[in-house]
């Protein structure tokens, strides 16, 4: 599902590496193409139509381009391709979101804080991504006081806490054993709940060490020392500020991508960036994160790991030729096109 701005640019080169590394190997994929966002709203009136509803159910794994663009501002809100990516992540039920941020060594300079405090940086964000304030209801723009007022509702139950809980606690026993759970306890039930949960399931896990921190501190401490942490976990709206911050540990946020499960195995698997039309059709965008993002998908949707790292050591291969899309750009590399870096990692893929 490429969706809108520089989405078709970078998962065309996605699908490339995807097809490049299974040929050969004894998995076969097929591929089938789906509208979401604006690109869905152009063609069929709405941001998740129904052929891409069932689409999505009847798939192994979606991978995603991205969603949204200026020329869709002023429609109401149902119809804004953004409701398309929520619509489709609660369909699936896709509550775990997963988003590692790791400094590749070729890439030491090209992260804005410095090599001496990010370099072999690899950290986990755990994003809870089917709650909190982006799905509350009740929501809206409604007329109080003969003023317009906006409200929107977080609430998380401890069902819903617990099982991303537990998905932080699994992946921190098989990393670094180390878990922050990152909230706003001092001044939301819905955090204060949280840290409760969290803490229940601490007895669960003996050998992962859990910490707590407040949001606005986490923000801080991941530029000020982001090594500190090698497992975060966080609701929805925290997770997605503090990892596109977390993005430009790594370089830029054209490198991060994200693996989004349910509880039946499904995934969707997108780069943690937006549609970028500030750099769309000019074949700038850096397709790494996409990419990336399909290496997970292999990993988690299809349990293949080796294939998973033939992409991942491809991706770093590229990076040590030198070869830069302008984001990631540094003295005495090559400039490259998308389709270049796409072309680049086929093949390095050693086939
Ligand atoms: N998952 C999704 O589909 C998301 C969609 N959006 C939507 O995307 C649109 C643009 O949002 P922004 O806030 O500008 O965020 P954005 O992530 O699209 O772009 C932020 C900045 O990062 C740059 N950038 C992003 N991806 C890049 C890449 N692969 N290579 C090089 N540079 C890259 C952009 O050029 C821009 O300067 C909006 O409509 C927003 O709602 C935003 C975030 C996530
Ligand atoms: C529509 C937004 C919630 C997408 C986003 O910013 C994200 O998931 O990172
Ligand atoms: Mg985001």
């Amino acid at each position: 599902m490429p969706g809108d701005g520089i989405g078709p640019e970078i998962t065309e080169q996605a699908v490339n590496v995807l097809k490049a590394v299974v040929e050969g190997s004894d998995l076969e994929l097929s591929f089938t193409d789906g509208l979401i966002g604006g690109a869905a709203f152009d063609a069929e009136g709405q941001p998740f139509p129904e052929i891409t509803r069932q689409q999505a159910n009847e798939a192994d794994a979606v991978l995603l381009g991205a969603v949204g663009s200026p020329q869709y501002d002023e429609l109401d809100r149902p119809l804004r391709p953004e409701r398309g990516l929520l619509a489709i992540r609660k369909e699936l039920g896709l509550f775990a979101n997963l988003r590692p941020a790791m400094l590749y060594s070729a890439l030491a300079d090209a992260s804005s804080l410095k090599p001496e405090v990010v370099s072999g940086l690899d950290i986990l964000i755990v994003r809870e991504l089917t709650g909190g304030v982006y799905f509350g209801q009740p929501r809206g723009i409604r007329e109080v006081d003969g003023q317009r007022e906006g409200f929107n509702t977080m609430h998380y139950n401890e069902g819903e806490i617990e099982r991303i809980g537990r998905v932080a606690f699994e992946a921190a026993q098989k990393r670094g054993k180390r878990l922050c759970s990152v909230d706003k306890a001092n001044v939301l039930e819905t955090s204060e709940l949280w840290r409760e949960v969290m803490n229940r399931l601490a007895a669960e896990y003996p050998d992962v060490e859990l910490s707590h921190m407040y949001v606005d501190n986490a923000a801080m401490q991941l530029v000020r020392a982001p090594k500190q942490f090698d497992v975060i976990v966080t609701e929805n709206l925290f997770g997605d500020i503090l990892s596109d911050q977390a993005s430009m540990l790594s370089g830029s946020i054209g490198m991060l991508p994200s693996a989004s499960l349910n509880e039946k195995g499904q995934g969707l698997y997108e780069p943690s960036h937006g549609s970028a039309p500030d750099i769309a059709g000019q074949g700038v965008a850096n397709p790494m994160a996409t990419i990336l993002s399909a290496a997970m998908l292999l990993r988690y949707s299809f349990g293949r790991g080796d294939l998973a790292e033939r992409i991942e050591n491809a991706c770093v291969a590229v990076l040590d030729q030198g070869l830069r899309t302008p984001d990631i750009m540094q003295a005495g590399m090559r400039q490259v096109s998308t389709a270049e870096i796409g072309e680049a990692v086929v093949n390095a893929l050693g086939n």
